[in-house]
């Protein structure tokens, strides 16, 4: 599903949160949103989403308006995202029982999804019984089950160690391969977008304009992203963040 951002601005009263904001995400693309902290990108999903309106300019999904939330255009958030009173199987089919399937479909095909991220003999488990890492696997096999065309990740894996981060990451991208949906992706972790995007945006402090894009679509990649060294030294620099032997340090206002 291609997303369409025309001449976005949002306020909220007297808060300019995004200026003038305008791309097309092409169908099938993964599109890393990064800023500082509060420049607007979770308002950015939640537009797309339809959970928030613009105060100006249009959001169209597959070439029509978007008007409201729509199982199509799926939001997963940090964390806390499952219901702590039902299974890991129940928490995963009841976006399908939400969608009216069947509870027996809709428990095997949870079951199937499961397995697919590696949580196969975890189905009856509360989520207060599994790490936060398995947490997040459920929470992926929970958006990708009503297979949305539209993936609207805010920060998914920020709540993980780097080491789990990363095997979730590889889900994730094995999860996309196989379903091909559009995805808008938060995060605060420069590796994150390098890894899983085709496109960087990164964008300035508050009111949100576009700072640069980074075209990586053509890239094969894998965790060893020493081939990105040049580009990841030019988006911490646009953060402010100047990585000098190994060390990170931040000028003030910086803060993503
Ligand atoms: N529903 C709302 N009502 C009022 N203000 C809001 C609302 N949603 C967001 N804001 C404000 O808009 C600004 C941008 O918030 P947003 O969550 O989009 O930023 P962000 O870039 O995602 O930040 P972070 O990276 O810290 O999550 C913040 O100042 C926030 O307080």
């Amino acid at each position: 599903m291609k997303l369409q951002f025309k001449n976005i601005a949002k306020n909220f009263g007297g808060l300019k949160v995004i200026e003038d904001f305008s791309r097309d995400i092409e169908e099938g693309q993964l599109v890393a949103l990064v800023g500082p902290s509060g420049c607007g990108k979770s308002t950015l999903l939640h537009i797309a989403a339809g959970l928030e309106k613009p105060s100006a300019g249009q959001i169209l999904a597959a070439g029509k308006p978007v008007e409201g939330p729509h199982p199509e255009r799926m939001l997963m958030f940090q964390e806390n995202a499952l219901y702590p009173w039902l299974t890991i199987a129940q928490n995963v089919a009841m976006a399908l029982e939400l969608q009216k399937v069947d509870r027996k479909q809709a428990r095997e095909q949870a079951f199937a999804w499961l397995e697919k991220v590696k949580l196969k003999g975890f189905e009856d488990y509360y989520p207060h019984q599994v790490s936060g890492g398995m947490r997040q696997r459920a929470a992926l096999a929970r958006a990708f089950i009503s297979n949305p065309k539209a993936l609207l990740l805010d920060e998914p894996f920020g709540a993980l160690d780097a080491l789990t981060r990363m095997t979730l990451q590889d889900a994730l991208r094995e999860l996309i391969r196989e379903t091909r949906p559009t995805v808008l992706l938060v995060t605060h972790d420069v590796d994150e977008a390098l890894f899983l995007a085709d496109r960087i945006l990164v964008f300035s402090n508050r009111p949100a304009t576009v700072l640069r894009e980074f075209n990586l679509a053509h890239y094969e990649k894998t965790h060893d992203l020493s081939d990105f060294a040049d580009v990841r030294r030019q988006i911490l620099g646009l953060l402010g963040i100047h990585a000098e032997h190994g060390d990170m340090t931040m000028t003030e206002g910086a803060g993503i």
